[in-house]
């Protein structure tokens, strides 16, 4: 994807499988918004192939558009509206493309009920509070019963419960079989969300994987510690069980407070970003510098 003479995007190349949740991370204007907008063909690709439930999104018709589902990262439009009176609305648009497999729409009161919005289904959308927009945002993306879901920033503004409904409903939409590509800044919603996390930076796709396989490519070490007695320990091993299994042989039941692990995916994220940033490659590293301790067997 080409801005003017500024090449935005050059190497995206990835594929998501049906009912897969794919979190797509990156830094400030990595172009996570522009690679979304490409696949619901909002905007036209420069250059490249382009295929979204099998269909072109540059000639994608009506009939495929009712098969998608968009919440952009943020809407404004639409204040005079009513909340049940806006999402029936939309959802009657969808009636004709519902099929024997999907119901199409979602019964309006129980989308509400879903989103969390039934206290204020009555409410006009410019008397919603921000976060309350952002569900009834998330409501009119779904309202469709999507198979393909795209998420731009859906959490900003959410509160702890809001955030920790919407992660259900991700996870209850997933395990129907819907698609979901989400961008996010919350590294920790992207973990507890993610089959997979794409990290996309200097216009291509850095890593592609788990948040576990993403910790493993950047570092092969994980940090044990444990208390035996009124000491602490710490140690970064490669073998984490085989370590674990030797460290109870010896010590049994004295051994307390264990605990094993991996780089975090913020650890995970910053070093992959950063190596794209300085050019460095992210494995090169020391591990010590990932967990930002410099401890080896020692006593703390
Ligand atoms: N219409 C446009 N014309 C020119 N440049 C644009 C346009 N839209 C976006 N850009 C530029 O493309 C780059 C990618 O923007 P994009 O919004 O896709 O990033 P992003 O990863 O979604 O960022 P953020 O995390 O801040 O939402 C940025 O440098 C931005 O300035």
């Amino acid at each position: 994807m080409r801005y003017g003479t500024t090449d935005v995007l050059q190497g995206v190349n990835f594929t998501a499988r049906r009912g897969e949740v794919l979190v797509l991370l990156g830094p400030n204007g990595a172009g996570k918004t522009t690679t979304i907008e490409v696949l619901e063909g909002f905007r036209m690709r420069s250059a490249g192939d382009v295929s979204v439930l099998g269909v072109d999104p540059a000639r994608g018709d009506e009939g495929w558009r009712a098969r998608i589902g968009v919440v952009l990262q943020s809407w404004r439009d639409h204040g005079k509206w009513r909340v049940r009176e806006l999402l029936d609305h939309f959802g009657r648009f969808y009636a004709p493309y519902d099929s024997g497999e999907v119901t199409r729409p979602w019964d309006t009161d129980a989308l509400i009920d879903a989103v969390g919005l039934t206290e204020h289904a009555n409410k006009k959308l410019k008397d919603l509070s921000g976060g309350q927009r952002r569900r009834m945002d998330v409501a009119i993306g779904i309202v469709g019963r999507p198979e393909l879901l795209f998420l731009d920033e859906p959490t900003a503004g959410f509160d702890p419960e809001a955030r920790r409904e919407f992660h259900d409903l991700i996870h209850h939409l997933s395990d129907s079989s819907t698609t979901i590509l989400l961008t996010t800044h919350d590294l920790d919603e992207a973990e507890k969300l993610a089959d997979r996390i794409l990290v996309l930076a200097g216009g291509r796709i850095i890593a592609d994987g788990s948040a576990d396989e993403l910790s493993r490519r950047v570092s092969t070490e994980a940090e044990v510690k444990w208390r035996l007695g009124p000491e602490r320990f710490v140690h970064s091993t490669t073998d984490a069980t085989k370590f674990v299994r030797e460290l109870l042989a010896e010590n049994g039941s004295a051994v307390t407070d264990l605990e094993v692990r991996r780089a975090s995916l913020e650890d995970t994220y910053m070093k992959l970003v950063h190596a794209v940033e300085t050019g460095r490659d992210a494995a090169d590293d020391n591990v010590i510098q990932i967990f930002g301790n410099p401890v080896q067997e020692d006593r703390l």
